[in-house]
């Protein structure tokens, strides 16, 4: 057993653990980073980037598909599903080198390719290594929850973990579970020529406003995707190429491949918490707003800290860490300027609370403005242009802000720096934007914002009426 002293110990190499030892060793802290399986963890190889460049394949396929509308014709695309995945394989491979052993052992990180086990509040073992550290961050992340649906161990199914390397093309794929994951996936596959069932036991996308996730299921449904909603999967039969599922409200469902994306559970087991006093919650380990632990010389970060599971997330954490580990000083993990967006098209995104959310905490305080994307000019140049923003006001001052409709990944953007610096709407409307871009859509909803007090406002009408009798 070789020991080991540092000033940081983490344990995960996923989005928040590099971005940890990353930014630790480059400002001079001993570290050493503990991985017991892929460096990169989830968001590199089996989460955001293989989901996205499957995507990309979906979107270059559907373009084929609906080029007629310009002036070029439709074709039906020759979809090769193998030469897709290995499509998705390059994209991860051209991305690997920045999360690999060898950059962060250049930076100067110990890299140990264990897991890490507490064998007391200070010491974490993995493999022939006892690591004794002055902070350990916990970065541990998460796995796909596999429910105990009766069945469901006798059939063949997919998770996250295993959908990027299936090479044979599914006749239909059933998909329980109508979060992110399952929508995302459902929509790839249909764009793909492949017939696509998602099993949803509550509502589709049921964790945004119902208004604006209706506004992607729609288009969703019209490409293809059948979306059963409140089709809560009872039991599970068949064989591989047969898999039924049946429904607690009798519905059945019957696909050659299955993939289960009911949600996520926190990678907590290897850890032997009890051994370091770090207590636990439903979701994951237990932190406070500075993301200490129940043992205050050991943090948790991303996933398994039980909050918002984005990789974006597990970044900013990370820094807001470093932040306290490195040089003392104290510091709080925000929520409210968190976004999050759903990939697929239309897309969907989010920043703060949704109207109802809003309207529940701000009452009559609050303030919605509305626009419809369908006004657009660049979206209606490219025949996209359906969807709505909505922003949640209060006292001038957006505090969420909704998007579905065509980038809205990438309008979210603005608001997240407008949410993070409390800028008011003013500061929005008052931006001019380059004719004609999407862009201008978050400028309009500015405008739709200021735009009763403006113009249905009889006070201004006889403040302009007065002044344009006296200006020469
Ligand atoms: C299909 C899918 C698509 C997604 N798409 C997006 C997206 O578009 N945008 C977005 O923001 N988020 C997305 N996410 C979520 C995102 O992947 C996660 O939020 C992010 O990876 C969390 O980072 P993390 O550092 O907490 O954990 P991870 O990235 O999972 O890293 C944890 C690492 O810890 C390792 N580990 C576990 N236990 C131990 C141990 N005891 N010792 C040593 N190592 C250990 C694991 O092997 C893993 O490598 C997606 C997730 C999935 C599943
Ligand atoms: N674009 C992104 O940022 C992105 C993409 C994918 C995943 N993610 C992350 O990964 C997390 C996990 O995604 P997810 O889609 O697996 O989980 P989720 O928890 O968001 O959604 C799971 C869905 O499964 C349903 N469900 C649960 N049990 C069921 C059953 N027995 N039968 C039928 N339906 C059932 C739930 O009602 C829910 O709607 C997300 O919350 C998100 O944080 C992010």
């Amino acid at each position: 057993m070789e020991d080991i002293k540092c000033d940081l110990l983490v344990i995960g190499a996923g989005s928040g653990g590099l971005s940890v030892a990353a930014g630790a060793s480059q400002m001079g802290a001993s570290v050493v980073l503990l991985e017991g399986h892929e460096m990169g963890g989830d968001c590199l190889n089996f989460g955001c980037v293989p989901s996205k460049a499957l995507i990309a394949s979906a979107k270059a396929a559907h373009s084929q598909q609906t080029s007629g509308q310009y002036g070029v014709a439709d074709q039906v695309p020759q979809v090769d599903y193998a030469a897709a995945k290995a499509h998705v394989k390059d994209v991860i491979a051209q991305i690997a080198p920045v999360d690999s052993q060898e950059r962060f052992e250049g930076f100067g990180v110990r890299v140990i390719r264990e897991y890490g086990v507490f064998v007391s509040p200070r010491v974490v073992e993995a493999g022939e290594h006892r690591i004794t550290a002055r902070r350990v961050i916990v970065a541990t992340g998460s796995s796909p929850l596999v429910p105990p649906i009766p069945g469901l161990e006798s059939v063949p199914f997919l998770t996250n973990e295993t959908l990027f390397d299936l090479t044979e093309t599914p006749e239909h794929l059933l998909i329980i579970g109508g979060g992110p994951i399952g929508m995302e996936m459902a929509q790839a596959h249909q764009r793909l020529g492949i017939r696509t069932t998602v099993v949803e036991g509550a509502k589709a996308l049921g964790r945004d406003d119902p208004e604006m996730a209706a506004i992607v299921l729609e288009n969703l449904r019209a490409e293809g995707v059948e979306i059963a909603e409140d089709a809560m999967a009872k039991s599970i039969s068949g064989e591989a190429g047969q898999i039924a599922v049946e429904t607690q409200d009798g519905r059945s469902f019957t696909g050659s491949h299955l993939l289960v994306a009911v949600g996520r559970k926190a990678n907590v087991e290897r850890l032997n918490l009890d051994a370091a006093g770090i207590e636990t919650t439903k979701t994951g380990i237990k932190v406070d707003s500075t993301l200490k632990t129940t043992n205050r010389r050991v943090y948790a970060i991303g996933d398994v800290a039980g909050g918002a599971q984005f990789t974006h997330v597990a970044g900013y954490q990370a820094g807001v860490i470093i932040r306290s580990a490195l040089f003392g000083l104290p510091a709080k993990a925000r929520t409210d300027h968190i976004p999050y967006a759903t990939y697929t098209d239309p897309e969907l995104a989010q920043i703060g609370p949704t109207e109802a959310e809003a309207r529940a905490i701000y009452g009559d305080k609050l303030t919605v403005a509305r626009f419809e994307i369908d006004h657009n000019d660049r979206l209606i140049a490219e025949r996209k242009a359906k969807g709505l923003i909505k922003a949640m006001v209060v006292k001038g001052r957006p505090v969420g802000v909704s998007i579905a409709g065509p980038q809205a990944g990438e309008l979210i953007n603005l608001w997240a720096l407008v949410i993070a610096n409390k800028l008011k709407m003013g500061a929005v409307a008052g931006m001019v934007s380059p004719y004609p871009t999407v862009g201008e859509i978050n400028k309009r909803a500015a405008g739709a914002y200021f735009s009763p007090q403006l113009f249905d406002n009889p006070k201004v009408k006889r403040v302009v009426g007065f002044v344009q009798r006296w200006l020469p």
